[in-house]
C-alpha cells in the first residue's frame, strides 16, 4: 500500500447486498480501514443497496455499528465525521429492472454532490443467483453508460460448475469487459499468499531449488475449527470441494507452482498461473478414489468444546452426503513439477485453524549425519498464511557441544508478530477502486478449475458409497493418509506458527 493520495481516484461504490454478513463483516470495516489510511479518495460516495426500505441516517447508524465491531483499527469520535456522510442507501430490488431507473438518478446526483467524474465499481456482495440480472438490469438502465470507468467486483462461488459458470460469464460479458471484472478470491488479497511470489521471485536461494530436482513434495493445508455456522443453505449444496478446493485452494496451487512472470503485470502473472491449470493432471471419473478423499464431520470436541455432527446442524439434511473435508493429490504435469506431489487438504471442524503451505525438499544423495532416530529430516519450507502470517524454514544443525548430533532448526519470521496486516478485504477492495487486477481471478483461470473440479464431483454424486466420516477435533478421515501413505510420504503437523513459537531456538 505504498500509493500516495494524489494518484487515488474519486468513485462512486454501488453496493448491491448492503445489508448482508459480507458488507457488515468485512467491506464496511475495509472501507474504513482504507478511509482512516488516507487511502480513498476524498471524493468518494457508497450507496448501499437492498431490499428492505431504510433511510440514509439508519443505514449510516448500520455502518458505523459494524465497524465498531468489525474493524482492526482503533475508532475515535471523530473519524465519523469525515467518513458517513460519504454514505446513502437506496431500496432496489434486484429482481425488478424499474428500481434502476431511480438508482441511476441517485448516482448521478452523488457524482455532481461530491465532484466525481463518472468512475463507478460496482459490488455485488449477494446470493449468486442474483449476479447475473444485475448485470443486465445494470446495462439496461444505462447506469454502465459513464464517462469514467466502470468496474464490476462479484463475489464467489462464481458458478457452481463449469457449465452454469459460463452462462454466467457470458451474461456478465454483455455489459463488462473482461478487465473491467473483477473476480474475488479473498486468499489472493491475503498477504502471505502475495508473498508467495516475492519469497519465490525475489530470492536467489530459492529459484534454483523450485523444481522436481531439489522439491520432493508440496502440502497445502487450510483447516478451520469452525463448522457450517449460519450458511447451510449454501454450504449443503456446494460441499468444500466448491467452496475452497475449486477457488483457494487452487489458487494457492498456482502461486507455488507458477513461472516467473515476465513482467510485474496483471496479464503476465495471470498466463503464467493458467499454464500451471492447463499442466495440472486432469483426473477421470473412474480415477478418482486414487486422487482425492473426502469426508464428512460428526460428533466430537473442538477447542475443548463438545459439537454437533454435521448433519445435525440447522439447515443439513439428515442424511447429507456434503463433503466437509477434501483431501487431494495433484500433478503438474510440466518441466518443472513433473513427478511432484501437491497434496491439498481443506475441512471444518478440524483440530487448528491454520492455513499454511509446506515445502518438502529432497533427502540428501548421501547422509553424512544421522539424528537420533536415524536419518535425518527433510528441509522444509513452511510458508503460515493464517492465522499467524509467517516463514520458517527447517534445516539440521550441530546440537551445541555434541559432537555430530544433528538436530533440526528452524529459522523463523513472523509478519504479524506486533503489528496487524490489512485485511484481505482491504488490499481487495483498493486494488480494485485502483484497477489492479493482479490479485482477481480471471475468467480462464475459474473455467480450468472448474474442468479439475467438476469430474471429482461428478463421480462422488454418482457412487453408492456413503461419505467416509471423521470426528471433529480431529485431522480428518483416515483415508487421508493412505493417500500419501501410497507415495511413502504422510502429512507434516501443521506447525501452526504461533507469535510466541518465533524465534531460531532449537526445536
Ligand atoms: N458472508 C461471508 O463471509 C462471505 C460471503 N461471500 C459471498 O458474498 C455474497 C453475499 O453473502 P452474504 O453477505 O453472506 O449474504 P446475505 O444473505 O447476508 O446478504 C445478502 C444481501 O442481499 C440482499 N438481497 C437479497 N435479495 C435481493 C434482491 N432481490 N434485491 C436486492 N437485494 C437483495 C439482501 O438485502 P435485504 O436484507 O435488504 O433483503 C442482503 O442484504 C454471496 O455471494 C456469498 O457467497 C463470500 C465469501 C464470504
Ligand atoms: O471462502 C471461504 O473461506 C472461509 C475461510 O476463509 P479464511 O480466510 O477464514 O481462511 C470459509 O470458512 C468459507 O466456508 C469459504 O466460503
Amino acid at each position: 500500500m505504498s500509493k500516495s493520495r494524489q494518484s487515488l481516484q474519486p468513485f462512486v461504490m454501488v453496493l448491491f447486498g448492503a445489508n448482508g454478513d459480507l458488507a457488515k463483516r468485512k467491506l464496511f470495516p475495509a472501507l474504513f480501514s482504507l478511509h482512516k489510511n488516507r487511502l480513498l479518495h476524498e471524493n468518494f460516495a457508497v450507496v448501499g443497496l437492498g431490499r428492505s426500505p431504510k433511510d440514509d441516517a439508519r443505514f449510516r447508524e448500520a455502518v458505523r455499528e459494524s465497524v465498531e465491531k468489525y474493524a482492526r483499527t482503533s475508532v475515535d469520535e471523530t473519524d465519523w465525521e469525515g467518513f458517513l456522510p460519504h454514505f446513502s442507501y437506496r431500496s432496489v430490488d434486484i429482481n425488478n429492472p424499474e428500481d434502476f431507473r431511480p438508482l441511476k438518478e441517485h448516482v448521478e446526483s452523488l457524482e455532481k454532490k461530491h465532484s466525481i467524474s463518472g468512475n463507478r465499481l460496482f459490488y455485488l456482495a449477494i446470493a449468486p443467483d442474483l449476479f447475473g440480472n444485475v448485470s443486465t438490469h445494470l446495462k439496461a438502465s444505462g447506469l454502465t453508460d459513464t464517462a469514467g470507468w466502470k468496474r464490476l467486483v462479484i463475489e464467489k462461488p462464481f458458478g457452481h460448475d463449469h457449465e452454469s459458470a459460463q452462462r454466467l460469464n457470458n451474461q456478465i460479458r454483455q455489459t463488462f469487459q473482461e478487465e473491467e471484472i473483477y473476480r474475488i478470491d479473498h486468499y489472493l488479497g491475503k498477504e502471505m499468499v502475495q508473498n508467495i511470489e516475492v519469497i519465490r521471485f525475489a530470492n536467489s536461494l530459492f529459484e534454483p531449488l523450485w523444481n522436481n530436482r531439489y522439491i520432493d513434495n508440496v502440502q497445502i493445508t487450510a483447516s478451520e475449527t469452525v463448522g457450517v455456522e449460519e450458511r447451510a443453505g449454501y454450504y449443503d449444496h456446494a460441499g468444500a470441494l466448491q467452496d475452497m478446493v475449486q477457488n483457494h485452494m487452487l489458487q494457492m496451487v498456482m502461486m507455488v507452482a507458477m513461472e516467473p512472470p515476465s513482467r510485474l503485470k496483471p496479464e503476465a502473472i495471470h498466463d503464467e498461473k493458467v499454464k500451471v491449470l492447463r499442466s495440472l493432471r486432469r483426473i477421470k471419473e473412474e480415477e478418482v478414489d486414487q486422487y482425492v478423499v473426502r469426508g464428512q464431520y460428526h460428533a466430537g470436541t473442538v477447542d475443548g468444546k463438545p459439537v454437533v455432527s454435521y448433519r445435525q446442524e440447522e439447515g443439513v439434511s439428515s442424511d447429507s452426503q456434503t463433503e466437509t473435508f477434501v483431501a487431494a493429490k495433484m500433478y503438474i504435469d510440466n518441466f518443472r513439477w513433473s513427478g511432484v506431489p501437491f497434496f491439498v487438504r481443506t475441512g471444518k471442524r478440524m483440530a487448528q485453524k491454520a492455513t499454511e503451505i509446506v515445502i518438502q525438499f529432497k533427502e540428501m544423495p548421501k547422509n553424512l549425519y544421522f539424528n537420533r532416530e536415524g536419518d535425518l529430516g527433510p528441509n522444509l519450507l513452511v510458508i503460515s498464511v493464517n492465522p499467524t502470517e509467517g516463514l520458517s524454514l527447517r534445516i539440521n544443525a550441530k546440537k551445541p557441544g555434541s559432537d555430530n548430533d544433528v538436530v533440526p532448526i528452524a529459522l523463523d519470521f513472523c509478519n504479524n508478530c506486533g503489528v496487524d496486516s490489512p485485511e484481505a478485504y482491504e488490499r481487495l477492495l483498493q486494488d480494485a477502486i485502483e484497477g489492479d487486477l493482479t490479485f482477481f481471478t480471471r475468467w480462464d483461470e475459474v473455467s480450468l478449475a472448474w474442468k479439475y473440479v467438476d469430474p471429482i464431483r461428478n463421480a462422488w454424486d454418482q457412487t453408492e458409497r456413503s461419505i467416509p466420516l471423521y470426528k471433529a477435533g480431529s485431522w480428518g478421515p483416515k483415508e487421508a493418509d493412505r493417500l500419501l501413505a501410497q507415495e511413502n510420504k504422510s502429512w507434516w503437523p501443521v506447525s501452526g506458527l504461533r507469535p510466541e513459537g518465533f524465534s531460531n531456538r532449537l526445536r
